[in-house]
């Protein structure tokens, strides 16, 4: 059984410590406040993120960053993508060894256009970090820690790193893989969050399942030929990160960014709807990146750029749907690889 730390404890990084814990690992959490680090040591529980579930006995939390930095030879970042850069910069600050580092977020940074592994790999020194893994696919917390059968991909250049990482995780209801392309699953892990923030706008809407059906494969069309243009692999896109998360972000009700786009749907602005979820939408901040990734690279995509008219330029979202539907026509398969 190994040390691992776990950095964040929201829905995710809970959900993520909880596995560790079951597969009997000495996990040891972060939790940003005290009353957070008490609750999960004393009540085994993080209310505010996961109600009514009972988190193991033998997960441990605290608020001090640097016990939990220093405690694991592997360490798990699980905060949103906006505070990737300030928490590997108070890592950095760290005495800390060798690490294997793993994230579990989803996003991309506006303006610098980076990956989250980028971000990491810029903000932390080779001297603390042996290889960054991303753990990435369709997995909702709130399913995972009922034991519902999960499948993700631990994905990274260093293939051993994976591996390790496959093997700390797997258990009967977690199923682990592992994918080379680092790229690719981190690209398809971001922008399937705007393409659900647009699922759900057309639920919102009243749309049905003929429109949701158009914008998942649409969605994973786009998402492809960007990928493709950054250097992924194109059949990653077709696993668990990209088509795989793409139907459970659109589909399920626990998905925040689904949610989110919901209520832009039904006419909420999105001040109220980023005030109201109380969790991180990362798909709202990754639209941004992903119109000027679309710009940079000279890709077309229409789904994304679509829903960015409606979060930033104030397109009514009935508007931005009629502006898609009629489009210049287009041929099906040979768009799907093309420039544009
Ligand atoms: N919730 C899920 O089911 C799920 C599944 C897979 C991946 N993810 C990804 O995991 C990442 C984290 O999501 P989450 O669901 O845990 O979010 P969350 O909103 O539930 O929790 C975010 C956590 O990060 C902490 N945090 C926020 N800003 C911080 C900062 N500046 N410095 C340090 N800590 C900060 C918060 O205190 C909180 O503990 C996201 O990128 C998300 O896309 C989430
Ligand atoms: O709740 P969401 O929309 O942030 O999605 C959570 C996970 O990324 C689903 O795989």
């Amino acid at each position: 059984m190994e040390k691992v730390s776990v950095i964040g404890a929201g829905s995710w990084g809970t959900a993520i410590a909880f596995v560790l814990a079951e597969n009997g690992h000495d996990c040891l959490l972060w939790a940003r406040r005290t009353e957070q680090s008490a609750e999960i040591n004393n009540k085994h529980t993080n209310d505010s993120y996961l109600p009514s579930i009972s988190l193991p006995d033998n997960l441990k939390a605290t608020s001090d960053l640097e016990a939990v930095a220093r405690h694991g030879d592997t360490v798990i970042i699980a905060v949103p993508t906006k505070a990737i850069r300030e928490v590997c910069a108070e890592l950095n600050r760290m005495e800390l060894g060798l690490k294997l580092v793993v994230h579990v977020s989803k996003g991309i940074e506006p303006d610098s256009l980076k990956r989250i592994s980028e971000m990491i790999t810029e903000e932390l020194s080779p001297s603390k970090m042996k290889a960054v893994v991303a753990l990435s696919g369709p997995s909702h917390a709130e399913e995972v820690v009922l034991h519902h059968p999960t499948t993700v991909t631990a994905a990274s250049t260093n293939i051993e790193a994976a591996e390790k990482v496959q093997d700390l995780f797997m258990n009967n209801y977690f199923r682990v893989y592992t994918n080379p392309d680092i790229v690719g699953v981190e690209i398809g892990a971001a922008l399937k969050n705007v393409i659900a923030l647009a699922a759900g706008v057309s639920d919102g809407l009243g749309y049905g399942d003929n429109a949701k059906a158009a914008l998942i494969t649409r969605g994973l069309a786009e998402i492809s030929r960007l990928g493709v243009k950054m250097g992924a692999s194109p059949l990653t896109f077709s696993g668990l990160t990209g088509l795989g998360d793409l139907i459970v972000t659109c589909t399920s009700v626990h998905s925040r960014n689904w949610k989110a786009g919901n209520l832009l749907g039904k006419g909420h602005s999105l001040e109220e709807v980023v005030s109201g979820m109380g969790m991180v939408i990362e798909g709202v901040r990754t639209a941004k990146a992903a119109h000027q990734l679309a710009a940079r690279h000279d890709v077309s995509m229409p789904l994304t750029e679509a829903l960015y008219s409606v979060l930033f330029e104030d397109v009514p979202p009935k508007q931005a749907v009629d502006q898609l539907m009629n489009r210049m026509k287009r041929q099906e398969i040979e768009d799907l690889f093309g420039t544009k």
